[in-house]
């Protein structure tokens, strides 16, 4: 069953040089429980992607649908809530990491899903120290970060998983560790953005984001 799909999406941004369209008629259709890769050269718009899904960024034109709903901004609500999105910016907090557990948790979408064994066995998973939670997070390593935004998002029980280059601080163990993990569960819809080759996996359908949109803002057109 088709979960989300965009057809004829084009979007335009303002900069201190007036509209900006980063891309024109992307066609994108992902069923329930697939594992996508998007690939495709820096800037051609694969982080916008997925700030369409969350609706933070809005199409200048097409639609978006969600199990053949089109997009408003109710069920954008309810699309985040299922969704847990890990950006490419590991900079998610500050101060004491368990500190930043309590405070995601807190938050009345997350409320009631903290289990501190759940914790304890995703930091063994992902070999982390348990005094990792009383480091600060800003002084925690690119890779440590990137675990710790991994086992909050998995913790907060969501079923579509959008994450963008989670793994580029990752050393080769740990980055085949988080790619099973994510890829076991047939029930999770996980779009991945990222140019590690370690995703590249049986059962993962490869995106080629130039070949799904019709123009980018260099004048690209598909197939070329
Ligand atoms: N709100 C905005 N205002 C101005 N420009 C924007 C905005 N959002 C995105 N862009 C521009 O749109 C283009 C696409 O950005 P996006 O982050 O989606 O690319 P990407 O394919 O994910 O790149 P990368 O692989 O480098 O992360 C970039 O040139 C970016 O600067």
């Amino acid at each position: 069953m088709e979960i989300i799909r965009m057809e004829r999406v084009s979007v335009t941004v303002k900069d201190e040089t007036g509209d900006k369209l980063i891309f024109s008629d992307l066609h994108i259709s992902v069923d329930r429980g697939e594992k996508v890769l998007i690939r495709g050269r820096s800037g051609i718009g694969k982080t916008t992607v997925f700030r369409l899904i969350l609706g933070f960024t809005r199409p200048s034109s097409g639609g978006i649908y969600f199990e053949g709903r089109r997009a408003d901004p109710d069920l954008f609500w309810e699309v985040r809530k299922r969704t847990a999105h890990i950006s490419q910016d590991s900079d998610i907090g500050e101060g004491p990491v368990m500190a930043l557990f309590g405070e995601v948790f807190s938050y009345s979408a997350n409320r009631g899903k903290f289990s501190r064994d759940d914790l304890g066995a995703l930091l063994l998973g992902f070999s982390l120290q348990e005094d990792v939670l009383t480091k600060k997070f800003e002084n925690l390593s690119g890779g440590e970060k990137q675990r710790i935004a991994i086992i909050i998002s998995l913790m907060t029980k969501k079923d579509i998983f959008l994450l963008d280059e989670i793994t580029s601080d990752l050393d080769a163990a740990l980055k085949e560790k988080v790619v099973d993990f994510f890829l076991a569960r047939p029930e999770w819809t996980v779009l991945v953005i990222s140019h590690d080759p370690e995703w590249e996996r049986e059962g993962v359908r490869i995106i080629d984001f130039a070949e799904v949109v019709s123009k980018t803002k260099v004048g690209k057109h598909a197939g070329q």
